[in-house]
Protein backbone atom coordinates (compact mmCIF):
# COMPACT_ATOMS: atom_id res chain seq x y z
CA UNK A 1 0.00 0.00 0.00
CA UNK A 2 1.53 3.22 -0.95
CA UNK A 3 1.72 5.64 1.69
CA UNK A 4 1.75 9.69 1.60
CA UNK A 5 4.89 10.80 3.08
CA UNK A 6 4.39 11.97 6.33
CA UNK A 7 5.97 15.58 5.89
CA UNK A 8 5.96 16.21 2.07
CA UNK A 9 3.82 19.02 2.02
CA UNK A 10 3.84 20.04 5.95
CA UNK A 11 3.74 23.67 6.71
CA UNK A 12 3.58 23.16 10.17
CA UNK A 13 6.08 20.50 12.22
CA UNK A 14 7.22 19.73 15.73
CA UNK A 15 10.54 17.60 16.46
CA UNK A 16 11.31 16.39 19.45
CA UNK A 17 14.87 15.38 19.75
CA UNK A 18 15.66 12.46 22.71
CA UNK A 19 18.34 12.60 25.59
CA UNK A 20 21.08 10.17 24.19
CA UNK A 21 21.03 11.72 21.02
CA UNK A 22 21.22 15.65 22.19
CA UNK A 23 24.20 14.36 24.81
CA UNK A 24 25.64 12.04 23.00
CA UNK A 25 24.97 9.17 25.46
CA UNK A 26 25.46 11.46 27.84
CA UNK A 27 29.01 12.73 27.30
CA UNK A 28 26.99 16.24 27.87
CA UNK A 29 24.91 17.98 25.13
CA UNK A 30 26.67 17.86 21.44
CA UNK A 31 26.88 21.09 20.16
CA UNK A 32 27.96 19.49 16.76
CA UNK A 33 25.19 17.53 16.44
CA UNK A 34 22.66 20.51 17.75
CA UNK A 35 24.02 22.75 15.20
CA UNK A 36 23.15 20.31 12.62
CA UNK A 37 19.77 19.83 13.58
CA UNK A 38 19.72 23.56 13.44
CA UNK A 39 20.90 23.90 10.62
CA UNK A 40 18.36 21.59 8.87
CA UNK A 41 15.72 23.18 10.94
CA UNK A 42 16.76 26.53 9.93
CA UNK A 43 16.63 25.86 6.10
CA UNK A 44 13.34 23.94 6.72
CA UNK A 45 12.46 27.45 7.82
CA UNK A 46 13.66 29.04 4.62
CA UNK A 47 10.91 27.20 2.66
CA UNK A 48 8.49 28.30 4.55
CA UNK A 49 7.76 25.26 7.00
CA UNK A 50 7.35 26.47 10.76
CA UNK A 51 8.98 24.18 13.18
CA UNK A 52 9.48 24.02 17.00
CA UNK A 53 11.82 21.87 18.75
CA UNK A 54 10.80 19.94 21.66
CA UNK A 55 14.53 19.25 23.10
CA UNK A 56 15.45 16.82 26.12
CA UNK A 57 18.89 16.34 27.82
CA UNK A 58 18.72 18.72 30.47
CA UNK A 59 18.84 16.03 33.49
CA UNK A 60 21.80 14.19 31.20
CA UNK A 61 23.53 17.56 30.73
CA UNK A 62 23.50 18.67 34.42
CA UNK A 63 24.56 15.71 35.71
CA UNK A 64 27.66 16.00 33.59
CA UNK A 65 28.07 19.60 34.98
CA UNK A 66 28.01 18.84 38.53
CA UNK A 67 30.28 15.54 38.12
CA UNK A 68 27.22 12.92 39.09
CA UNK A 69 28.52 9.47 37.35
CA UNK A 70 25.16 7.77 39.03
CA UNK A 71 21.55 8.96 37.96
CA UNK A 72 20.09 10.19 41.17
CA UNK A 73 17.07 8.18 42.44
CA UNK A 74 15.51 11.18 44.73
CA UNK A 75 13.38 13.65 42.66
CA UNK A 76 14.43 16.62 44.05
CA UNK A 77 17.79 15.84 42.96
CA UNK A 78 17.11 15.14 39.35
CA UNK A 79 15.09 18.44 39.49
CA UNK A 80 18.33 20.14 40.48
CA UNK A 81 20.17 18.81 37.52
CA UNK A 82 17.92 19.53 35.16
CA UNK A 83 17.49 23.28 36.28
CA UNK A 84 21.57 23.06 36.04
CA UNK A 85 21.44 21.33 32.49
CA UNK A 86 19.03 23.39 31.14
CA UNK A 87 21.13 26.42 31.11
CA UNK A 88 23.36 24.72 29.02
CA UNK A 89 20.87 23.43 26.36
CA UNK A 90 19.27 26.94 26.09
CA UNK A 91 22.82 28.22 25.55
CA UNK A 92 23.94 25.84 22.80
CA UNK A 93 20.90 25.76 21.06
CA UNK A 94 20.64 29.63 20.86
CA UNK A 95 24.02 29.85 19.79
CA UNK A 96 23.45 27.48 17.15
CA UNK A 97 20.47 29.37 15.67
CA UNK A 98 21.66 32.84 15.92
CA UNK A 99 24.71 32.07 14.04
CA UNK A 100 22.51 30.86 11.18
CA UNK A 101 20.50 33.79 11.15
CA UNK A 102 17.44 32.36 13.18
CA UNK A 103 15.80 33.85 16.54
CA UNK A 104 14.85 31.34 19.34
CA UNK A 105 12.92 31.25 21.84
CA UNK A 106 12.80 28.98 25.33
CA UNK A 107 9.52 27.76 26.46
CA UNK A 108 9.48 25.37 29.87
CA UNK A 109 5.51 23.96 30.20
CA UNK A 110 4.35 21.25 31.88
CA UNK A 111 1.03 18.81 30.74
CA UNK A 112 -0.56 20.69 33.25
CA UNK A 113 -0.03 24.23 31.89
CA UNK A 114 -2.08 21.93 28.37
CA UNK A 115 -4.77 20.62 30.26
CA UNK A 116 -5.69 23.52 31.88
CA UNK A 117 -7.89 25.49 29.57
CA UNK A 118 -6.95 28.69 29.99
CA UNK A 119 -3.11 28.08 30.42
CA UNK A 120 -3.90 26.36 27.40
CA UNK A 121 -4.69 29.09 25.13
CA UNK A 122 -1.71 31.29 26.56
CA UNK A 123 0.13 28.43 25.85
CA UNK A 124 -0.72 28.05 21.87
CA UNK A 125 -1.13 32.19 21.70
CA UNK A 126 2.31 32.88 23.04
CA UNK A 127 3.56 29.87 20.49
CA UNK A 128 1.71 30.87 17.39
CA UNK A 129 3.08 34.45 18.31
CA UNK A 130 6.87 33.12 18.04
CA UNK A 131 6.08 31.67 14.96
CA UNK A 132 4.89 34.12 13.11
CA UNK A 133 7.64 36.38 14.24
CA UNK A 134 9.73 33.96 12.87
CA UNK A 135 11.19 32.79 16.12
CA UNK A 136 12.21 28.76 16.51
CA UNK A 137 10.70 27.92 19.80
CA UNK A 138 12.88 25.29 21.89
CA UNK A 139 10.96 23.01 23.95
CA UNK A 140 11.72 21.12 27.51
CA UNK A 141 9.04 20.27 30.51
CA UNK A 142 9.68 22.40 33.37
CA UNK A 143 11.47 19.99 35.05
CA UNK A 144 12.02 21.88 37.81
CA UNK A 145 8.44 22.04 39.22
CA UNK A 146 7.13 18.74 38.33
CA UNK A 147 8.17 15.19 38.75
CA UNK A 148 6.02 12.80 37.33
CA UNK A 149 7.54 13.83 33.88
CA UNK A 150 10.97 13.33 35.37
CA UNK A 151 10.09 9.70 36.94
CA UNK A 152 8.11 8.66 33.67
CA UNK A 153 10.31 10.51 30.91
CA UNK A 154 8.00 11.86 28.89
CA UNK A 155 8.98 14.51 26.40
CA UNK A 156 7.60 12.08 23.64
CA UNK A 157 4.05 13.04 25.28
CA UNK A 158 5.18 16.28 25.53
CA UNK A 159 5.90 16.88 21.83
CA UNK A 160 2.70 14.77 20.90
CA UNK A 161 0.35 17.44 23.20
CA UNK A 162 2.37 20.76 21.64
CA UNK A 163 1.61 19.47 18.36
CA UNK A 164 -2.32 19.24 19.17
CA UNK A 165 -2.23 22.39 20.73
CA UNK A 166 -0.84 24.36 17.66
CA UNK A 167 -2.33 21.73 15.23
CA UNK A 168 0.92 20.59 13.50
CA UNK A 169 0.78 18.45 10.43
CA UNK A 170 3.34 16.13 11.69
CA UNK A 171 5.47 15.03 14.59
CA UNK A 172 9.00 14.07 13.87
CA UNK A 173 10.66 12.06 16.89
CA UNK A 174 14.25 11.97 16.41
CA UNK A 175 16.57 8.95 18.95
CA UNK A 176 18.94 6.55 18.74
CA UNK A 177 17.52 3.83 16.87
CA UNK A 178 16.20 3.57 13.29
CA UNK A 179 13.09 3.78 14.36
CA UNK A 180 10.22 1.43 15.78
CA UNK A 181 11.49 -2.54 15.26
CA UNK A 182 9.50 -5.40 15.97
CA UNK A 183 11.35 -5.79 19.13
CA UNK A 184 13.68 -4.00 21.21
CA UNK A 185 16.82 -4.30 19.04
CA UNK A 186 19.14 -3.86 21.64
CA UNK A 187 17.77 -7.47 22.89
CA UNK A 188 16.52 -9.17 20.02
CA UNK A 189 19.43 -9.14 16.59
CA UNK A 190 16.29 -10.52 14.77
CA UNK A 191 14.06 -7.28 15.44
CA UNK A 192 13.20 -5.82 11.89
CA UNK A 193 12.01 -2.16 11.12
CA UNK A 194 8.47 -1.42 10.81
CA UNK A 195 8.50 1.07 7.80
CA UNK A 196 4.82 2.05 8.45
CA UNK A 197 2.23 2.00 10.46
CA UNK A 198 -1.20 3.46 11.30
CA UNK A 199 -0.68 5.15 14.76
CA UNK A 200 -3.26 4.04 17.32
CA UNK A 201 -2.65 0.47 15.91
CA UNK A 202 -2.34 -2.06 19.33
CA UNK A 203 -0.05 -4.50 17.83
CA UNK A 204 2.83 -1.45 17.60
CA UNK A 205 2.02 -1.17 21.43
CA UNK A 206 3.15 -5.06 21.60
CA UNK A 207 5.93 -4.35 20.40
CA UNK A 208 7.59 -1.37 21.65
CA UNK A 209 9.60 -1.46 24.95
CA UNK A 210 10.85 0.67 27.46
CA UNK A 211 14.35 2.31 26.74
CA UNK A 212 17.32 0.77 26.07
CA UNK A 213 20.06 3.13 28.27
CA UNK A 214 20.31 4.80 31.36
CA UNK A 215 19.30 8.41 29.69
CA UNK A 216 16.46 7.89 27.62
CA UNK A 217 13.20 7.40 29.75
CA UNK A 218 10.31 6.58 27.83
CA UNK A 219 11.71 4.06 25.51
CA UNK A 220 9.78 3.27 22.30
CA UNK A 221 7.04 3.01 24.24
CA UNK A 222 6.32 6.49 25.15
CA UNK A 223 6.92 7.46 21.00
CA UNK A 224 4.35 4.78 20.23
CA UNK A 225 1.79 6.22 22.52
CA UNK A 226 2.86 9.71 21.04
CA UNK A 227 1.86 9.00 17.88
CA UNK A 228 -1.47 8.27 18.76
CA UNK A 229 -2.03 11.24 20.93
CA UNK A 230 -0.50 13.42 17.93
CA UNK A 231 -2.87 11.77 15.29
CA UNK A 232 -6.15 13.31 17.15
CA UNK A 233 -5.59 16.24 16.15
CA UNK A 234 -4.74 14.78 12.63
CA UNK A 235 -0.60 15.14 12.94
CA UNK A 236 1.52 12.14 11.28
CA UNK A 237 4.67 10.99 13.22
CA UNK A 238 8.09 9.58 12.23
CA UNK A 239 10.63 7.91 14.46
CA UNK A 240 13.62 8.39 12.67
CA UNK A 241 17.37 7.73 13.87
CA UNK A 242 18.57 11.25 14.72
CA UNK A 243 21.81 11.13 13.34
CA UNK A 244 21.19 9.94 9.86
CA UNK A 245 22.59 12.63 7.28
CA UNK A 246 20.30 15.27 6.82
CA UNK A 247 17.10 13.14 8.15
CA UNK A 248 14.57 15.64 8.54
CA UNK A 249 14.87 17.32 5.04
CA UNK A 250 15.18 14.04 3.51
CA UNK A 251 12.02 13.51 5.41
CA UNK A 252 10.73 16.59 4.20
CA UNK A 253 11.59 15.93 0.50
CA UNK A 254 9.44 12.64 0.68
CA UNK A 255 11.90 9.83 1.43
CA UNK A 256 10.76 7.39 3.72
CA UNK A 257 13.29 7.20 6.48
CA UNK A 258 12.47 5.42 9.67
CA UNK A 259 9.01 4.83 10.68
CA UNK A 260 5.86 6.21 9.60
CA UNK A 261 3.07 6.30 11.58
CA UNK A 262 -0.02 7.61 9.53
CA UNK A 263 -2.94 9.58 11.39
CA UNK A 264 -6.66 8.51 10.39
CA UNK A 265 -8.59 11.68 10.85
CA UNK A 266 -7.61 14.73 8.66
CA UNK A 267 -6.88 18.00 10.73
CA UNK A 268 -10.11 19.41 10.80
CA UNK A 269 -12.13 16.50 11.32
CA UNK A 270 -10.15 15.44 14.05
CA UNK A 271 -9.80 19.18 15.97
CA UNK A 272 -13.88 19.01 15.90
CA UNK A 273 -13.99 15.86 17.35
CA UNK A 274 -11.47 16.45 19.99
CA UNK A 275 -13.76 19.54 21.20
CA UNK A 276 -16.51 17.25 20.88
CA UNK A 277 -14.96 14.69 23.06
CA UNK A 278 -13.26 16.54 25.48
CA UNK A 279 -14.91 19.84 26.35
CA UNK A 280 -18.11 20.85 27.96
CA UNK A 281 -20.28 23.69 27.08
CA UNK A 282 -19.41 26.41 29.52
CA UNK A 283 -22.28 29.35 28.17
CA UNK A 284 -23.86 30.94 24.83
CA UNK A 285 -23.65 33.78 23.10
CA UNK A 286 -25.59 35.33 20.31
CA UNK A 287 -24.41 36.95 17.26
CA UNK A 288 -26.17 39.34 14.62
CA UNK A 289 -26.56 38.29 11.08
CA UNK A 290 -23.21 40.20 10.08
CA UNK A 291 -21.03 38.25 12.35
CA UNK A 292 -23.35 35.08 11.17
CA UNK A 293 -22.21 35.66 7.27
CA UNK A 294 -18.75 36.01 8.45
CA UNK A 295 -18.35 33.04 10.18
CA UNK A 296 -20.58 30.62 8.73
CA UNK A 297 -20.19 32.18 5.15
CA UNK A 298 -16.93 33.10 5.42
CA UNK A 299 -15.03 31.31 7.98
CA UNK A 300 -14.04 34.46 9.63
CA UNK A 301 -13.68 34.66 13.58
CA UNK A 302 -16.33 35.96 15.93
CA UNK A 303 -15.08 39.65 17.17
CA UNK A 304 -16.93 41.22 20.00
CA UNK A 305 -18.92 43.99 17.45
CA UNK A 306 -20.95 40.86 16.18
CA UNK A 307 -21.79 39.28 19.74
CA UNK A 308 -25.50 40.73 21.13
CA UNK A 309 -25.80 38.44 24.00
CA UNK A 310 -23.75 36.52 26.51
CA UNK A 311 -25.11 33.69 28.87
CA UNK A 312 -23.64 31.58 30.96
CA UNK A 313 -20.63 32.26 33.50
CA UNK A 314 -17.80 30.67 31.10
CA UNK A 315 -13.80 31.49 31.49
CA UNK A 316 -11.20 32.16 29.21
CA UNK A 317 -10.47 28.78 27.53
CA UNK A 318 -13.68 27.45 27.82
CA UNK A 319 -16.13 26.44 24.89
CA UNK A 320 -19.30 28.32 24.44
CA UNK A 321 -22.22 27.40 21.95
CA UNK A 322 -22.55 31.14 19.38
CA UNK A 323 -26.49 31.07 18.41
CA UNK A 324 -27.35 32.99 15.28
CA UNK A 325 -29.96 35.79 15.51
CA UNK A 326 -32.72 32.99 14.99
CA UNK A 327 -31.16 31.71 18.09
CA UNK A 328 -29.83 28.65 16.33
CA UNK A 329 -26.27 27.48 16.86
CA UNK A 330 -24.38 27.63 14.27
CA UNK A 331 -20.65 26.96 15.77
CA UNK A 332 -18.93 26.55 19.13
CA UNK A 333 -15.61 27.58 19.86
CA UNK A 334 -13.06 28.44 22.61
CA UNK A 335 -13.57 31.94 24.03
CA UNK A 336 -10.81 33.92 24.31
CA UNK A 337 -12.61 36.45 27.31
CA UNK A 338 -14.56 35.40 30.25
CA UNK A 339 -17.94 36.16 30.66
CA UNK A 340 -17.93 39.04 32.55
CA UNK A 341 -15.55 40.91 29.93
CA UNK A 342 -17.52 39.37 26.76
CA UNK A 343 -20.36 41.38 28.86
CA UNK A 344 -18.19 44.78 28.37
CA UNK A 345 -17.14 43.90 24.95
CA UNK A 346 -20.74 42.87 23.57
CA UNK A 347 -20.95 45.04 20.52
CA UNK A 348 -18.20 47.14 20.70
CA UNK A 349 -15.04 47.04 18.48
CA UNK A 350 -12.06 45.53 18.86
CA UNK A 351 -10.17 48.15 18.99
CA UNK A 352 -11.84 49.18 22.22
CA UNK A 353 -10.65 46.32 24.20
CA UNK A 354 -8.00 47.64 26.01
CA UNK A 355 -9.84 50.74 27.28
CA UNK A 356 -12.72 48.53 28.41
CA UNK A 357 -10.38 45.76 29.63
CA UNK A 358 -7.14 47.48 30.65
CA UNK A 359 -5.36 44.57 28.66
CA UNK A 360 -6.10 43.02 25.20
CA UNK A 361 -5.72 39.35 25.21
CA UNK A 362 -6.73 38.75 21.34
CA UNK A 363 -8.75 40.73 19.15
CA UNK A 364 -11.27 38.48 18.86
CA UNK A 365 -13.39 36.50 21.06
CA UNK A 366 -13.14 33.03 19.43
CA UNK A 367 -10.68 32.87 16.88
CA UNK A 368 -11.78 30.89 13.53
CA UNK A 369 -8.85 28.01 14.63
CA UNK A 370 -10.82 27.64 17.57
CA UNK A 371 -14.06 27.38 16.04
CA UNK A 372 -16.13 24.53 14.70
CA UNK A 373 -19.09 25.28 12.43
CA UNK A 374 -22.41 23.05 12.96
CA UNK A 375 -23.90 20.91 10.12
CA UNK A 376 -25.03 21.59 8.00
CA UNK A 377 -22.86 24.36 6.98
CA UNK A 378 -19.64 22.75 8.15
CA UNK A 379 -17.55 21.74 5.17
CA UNK A 380 -16.21 18.73 6.94
CA UNK A 381 -20.15 17.45 7.68
CA UNK A 382 -20.86 18.50 4.05
CA UNK A 383 -18.53 16.00 2.71
CA UNK A 384 -20.54 12.51 4.81
N1 LIG B 1 10.54 -2.08 19.49
C1 LIG B 1 11.57 -1.24 19.69
N2 LIG B 1 12.15 -0.65 18.61
C2 LIG B 1 13.20 0.21 18.77
N3 LIG B 1 13.70 0.55 19.98
C3 LIG B 1 13.14 0.01 21.08
C4 LIG B 1 12.04 -0.90 21.00
N4 LIG B 1 11.68 -1.26 22.23
C5 LIG B 1 12.50 -0.61 23.09
N5 LIG B 1 13.39 0.16 22.42
C6 LIG B 1 14.43 0.97 23.06
O1 LIG B 1 14.02 2.33 23.07
C7 LIG B 1 15.20 3.13 23.03
C8 LIG B 1 14.85 4.55 22.64
O2 LIG B 1 14.13 5.17 23.69
P1 LIG B 1 14.82 6.22 24.68
O3 LIG B 1 16.09 5.62 25.19
O4 LIG B 1 13.80 6.68 25.65
O5 LIG B 1 15.22 7.33 23.62
P2 LIG B 1 15.12 8.93 23.60
O6 LIG B 1 16.17 9.40 24.55
O7 LIG B 1 15.44 9.23 22.16
O8 LIG B 1 13.73 9.31 23.98
C9 LIG B 1 16.08 2.40 22.07
O9 LIG B 1 17.45 2.68 22.24
C10 LIG B 1 15.75 0.93 22.31
O10 LIG B 1 16.67 0.28 23.13
N1 LIG C 1 12.93 16.93 30.53
C1 LIG C 1 13.91 15.86 30.59
C2 LIG C 1 13.61 14.88 29.48
C3 LIG C 1 13.22 13.53 29.93
C4 LIG C 1 12.86 12.69 28.71
O1 LIG C 1 11.71 12.57 28.29
O2 LIG C 1 13.92 12.16 28.04
P1 LIG C 1 13.84 11.32 26.67
O3 LIG C 1 13.09 10.03 26.93
O4 LIG C 1 15.26 11.09 26.34
O5 LIG C 1 13.18 12.15 25.63
C5 LIG C 1 15.32 16.42 30.34
O6 LIG C 1 15.45 17.44 29.65
O7 LIG C 1 16.26 15.82 30.81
Amino acid sequence: MAVTPPLLGARRIVVKIGSSLVTDEGRGVDAQAIGDWCRQLTRLGEQGVEVLIVSSGAIAEGMKRLGWAQRPREVHALQAAAAVGQMGLAQIYETSLRSLGRASAQVLLTHADLSDRERYLNARSTLLTLLQHRVLPVINENDTVVNDEIRFGDNDTLGALVTNLIEADALVILTDQQGLFSADPRKDPDARLIAQGRAGDPALARMAGGAGSALGRGGMLTKVLAAERAARSGAATVIAYGREPDVVLRLAAGESIGTALSAELPKRAARKQWMADHLQLRGRVQIDAGAARALVGEGRSLLPVGVRDVAGEFHRGDVIAILDPEGRECARGLANYAAAEARLLAGRASQDIEALLGYVAEPELVHRDNLVLSAPADPDQAQG
